[in-house]
């Protein structure tokens, strides 16, 4: 059995718990506020630019020339497509490249990148691959569920999200983050194997957390900045 399979098995209840958060569900039906996907937009950016060093870490940590181009490809995807329908979004709300890149991570979003970084600096390649996994597999199954309901495709402002999320492009480097991890999760001893499962249950439940995060617009407690 494929690893994903068995985990798909194991952790679906958890899993499925994604694909209902009422950020996803809304932004679906058309009916999300777009204040919570401004905030959310502005978080996942910052979001993808740690995911994509994790993918620079794995180049770093691939154990031959395939495994390292499948890291460089999903490096140049995100940080060249994915990223860019985020400068599209914030273009389209007003906020500058600047005010991108300087905007601070919520708690959430923080906890979140560093753990995978920690997972990726401190682990095995095979961490590192599961750290990922559920990211990117999960806005894969969204995206197409999403794509589904009519409408959802055409919506003014939620259309592009549903289209990049649902796109071939988007499948085929989804497709490569589940094809690695089965391949370095093969002939791995159980309790390696349940060590990459609790990685992958961990990202799932962040994700769920990233949602909610946006959906509420969680900041921090205070406002305070770093004083000069
Ligand atoms: C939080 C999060 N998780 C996953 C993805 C898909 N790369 C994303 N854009 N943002």
């Amino acid at each position: 059995m494929k690893f994903t399979d068995r985990i798909f098995e194991k952790y679906q209840s958890t899993w499925r718990k994604n694909h209902e958060h009422p950020f996803v569900k809304e932004l679906g039906a058309g009916t999300l506020d777009s204040n919570k996907f401004r905030f959310y937009m502005i978080q996942d950016y910052l979001y993808l630019i740690d995911y994509s060093k994790l993918f620079a870490l794995g180049a770093v940590k691939a154990p031959n020339l395939e495994v390292m181009t499948v890291f460089a490809n999903l490096l140049y995807y995100t940080m060249n497509h994915e990223m860019a329908l985020h400068r599209k979004y914030a273009s389209r709300f007003g906020i500058t490249e600047k005010e991108l890149e300087e905007a601070k991570p919520s708690p959430v979003s923080l906890a979140y990148t560093h753990y995978m970084l920690a997972v990726a600096q401190n682990g095995s390649i095979a961490e590192l691959a599961a750290a990922h996994f559920a990211c990117a597999w999960s806005y894969w199954e969204i995206g197409c569920e999403l794509a589904k309901i009519p409408g959802a495709k055409e919506h003014e402002l939620y259309g592009d999200w549903v289209k990049m999320y649902s796109s071939e492009e988007f499948g085929q480097s989804a497709q490569w983050n589940l094809d690695l991890l089965n391949q370095l999760a093969e002939g791995k001893q159980e309790s390696e194997l349940l060590r990459l499962e609790e990685i992958f249950l961990n990202t799932t439940r962040f994700e769920y957390m990233f949602w909610d995060m946006a959906y509420h617009q969680q900041m921090w407690p205070t406002d305070e900045k770093v004083q000069l």
